[in-house]
């Protein structure tokens, strides 16, 4: 599998003191509110994993599955949820847990859905941003880091379902998309 990788962007070290970093901030942040953690299933489960573990404070933590790619590399444009959240949303301070934002798609949509079930405070914390890939108007509150506008893999990210185990951030090489 990791012979399939072109180039490594970010290292398992770097994720793990940037999770470290953000749970720091979350946990003043968060101290005495017991946010809701929003999941994004399938991608963020290492980040909400390795995350809330450097978060000092009651969360909750629920996941909710809504798909827009399919098996491609392009968002299809339409969101879907597969999964739904178990918790109520309504006057909690819900924070989604995102591994990427790249057309912004999937957040904005998440966003919208959440300020619409009357959430007392939404935002945003993603392990990478995209931006060059940005087609809805989304901000995240808080990034790990910025990747460049290639399509990138592993930590929870996939092609078509592969190399979410990789520990790290990596581009593939050219050939694997082509077989
Ligand atoms: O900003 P966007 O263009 O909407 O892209 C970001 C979303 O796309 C990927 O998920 P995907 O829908 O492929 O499902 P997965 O997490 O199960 O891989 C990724 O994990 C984000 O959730
Ligand atoms: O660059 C990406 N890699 C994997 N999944 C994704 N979903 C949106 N962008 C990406
Ligand atoms: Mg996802």
């Amino acid at each position: 599998m990791q012979s399939d990788i072109k180039e490594v962007l970010i290292t398992e070290k770097e994720i793990a003191n940037k999770c470290a970093e953000i749970g720091e901030q979350l946990t003043l942040e968060y101290k005495d509110k017991f946010p809701l953690l929003v999941g994004v299933l399938k991608g963020a489960t290492p980040f909400m994993a390795d995350l809330s573990r450097y978060i000092d404070t009651h969360v909750e933590m629920d996941f909710m599955d809504v798909s827009s790619y399919g098996s491609g590399t392009r968002s299809s444009g339409e969101v879907k949820i597969l999964k739904d959240l178990d918790a109520k949303v309504e006057g909690r301070d819900v924070l989604i847990v995102e591994d990427i934002i790249d057309s912004g798609l999937t957040l904005s949509y998440l966003v919208d859905l959440f300020k619409y079930r009357k959430a007392n405070s939404v935002k945003i914390v993603t392990l990478l941003d995209k931006p060059g890939g940005r087609t809805a108007k989304i901000k995240a509150d808080i990034v790990g880091f910025e990747v460049p506008n290639a399509f990138v893999v592993g930590y929870g990210l996939d092609y078509n379902e592969k190399y979410r185990n990789l520990p790290y951030i990596g581009v593939l090489k050219p050939e694997v998309y082509s077989v």
